[in-house]
């Protein structure tokens, strides 16, 4: 790996809970990534798939039981020292005093960093300045979460960790956020992100990994993730036209006069369906072509569908609903 341009390398890490054998539990199961610098990289994955574990091995805040991670070219277990002061780190609960005001917590906050920013700077950046003199306790959760993030600006960090910064915002409250990290990010900070907001990874990630049960199991930008899942086509055929008069290479799935589609080369099939429908004179009702979501294809691959590679077949399903609760 080019140590240079990637601030941070995983490689085979593992993660176990509890003794070496017998009852442990692995969290985390042989995974590598890297990220570049100045680049946003989210981890994705259903509840419990390893994304915190994982996130916490790269703070620093706990040891491997296997592989190995580099932070800025350093072990940021065994090297914390020379980690810490270049990471800004925000944990999904920052348990601040809840009796110190608002500017009292980031003035105590900046008196333990190194270089820190000025405190009514970096509240007025996560748009706290005018709640500086509040009590933490009688700040709402969005409020919260926004003097979390503050609090991991607050030292200039080169890396940044969010561990789902938008929980509990309001959707402004959320644009507000998106749009400070990609501020961020534009400056030069890098930033490993976890989110259960597919929208959040969509608008805001370089690239994702999608975890499942301790692995990745598909990585890439967000379009080479949706690329994975095949593209749908619906209408409804009109009366009398029965759907096996379709085409049989477009390998229609039908449930009375509905049609779907499944394709992973979306521009031929709908080609091929426009032209039959012109020769046949046939009128497609609520005709609707579209790609895969990040969405969709989260669901399916993160509740255990290991999925087709589109582009290669034309591979045809009845609508499928995603196995909820499946891990
Ligand atoms: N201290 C611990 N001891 C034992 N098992 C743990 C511990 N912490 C986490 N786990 C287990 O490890 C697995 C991964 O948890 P982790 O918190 O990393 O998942 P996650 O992807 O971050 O989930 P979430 O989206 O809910 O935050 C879960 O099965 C969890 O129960």
């Amino acid at each position: 790996m080019d140590t240079g341009r990637h601030v941070i390398e995983v490689s085979g890490l593992r993660r176990r809970y509890g003794p070496a054998k017998g009852d442990g539990f692995e969290a985390v199961r042989g995974i590598s990534f890297s990220v570049a610098r100045g680049e946003l990289f989210a981890l994705l994955g259903t509840n419990g798939a390893g994304k915190t574990s994982t996130v916490e091995l790269l703070e620093g805040l706990a040891e491997p039981s296997g592989g190995r991670v580099r932070v800025l070219g350093h072990d940021p277990y065994r090297e914390r020292a020379r980690v810490r002061s270049r990471i800004g780190v925000m944990l999904q609960e920052g348990g601040f005093p809840s009796d110190l005001t608002v500017a009292e917590t980031a003035r105590m906050w900046a008196g333990c960093t190194t270089g820190a920013r000025p405190v009514a700077e970096v509240l007025e950046t996560v748009g706290l300045g005018p709640r500086a003199n509040v009590r933490v306790k009688q700040l709402s959760g969005g409020e919260r979460r926004r003097l979390d993030l503050a609090m991991a600006l607050i030292g200039r960090p080169e890396v940044l960790f969010l561990d789902e910064p938008t929980t509990g915002l309001d959707a402004e409250g959320r644009r507000d956020t998106w749009r400070l990290v990609r501020e961020l990010r534009a400056a030069g900070t890098t930033v490993v992100l976890t989110t259960h907001y597919l929208e959040e990874a969509e608008e805001l990630a370089d690239r994702l990994a999608i975890m499942r049960a301790g692995r990745i199991v598909v990585s890439g930008t967000p379009a080479e993730v949706t690329a994975t899942r095949p593209s749908r086509i619906r209408f409804t055929l009109p009366e009398g036209v029965p759907p096996a008069r379709l085409p049989l290479s477009l390998k229609a799935a039908a449930d009375g006069r509905r049609v779907e589609i499944r394709t992973g080369r979306l521009q031929e099939a709908l080609t091929e369906l426009l032209l039959w429908a012109r020769r046949e004179d046939v009128g497609l009702e609520g005709l609707d072509a579209r790609s895969a979501s990040l969405e969709e294809a989260f669901l399916e691959i993160a509740h255990g569908d290991p999925g087709e590679p589109a582009g290669t077949t034309d591979t045809i399903h009845t609508a499928r609903p995603a196995k909820a609760g499946a891990r």
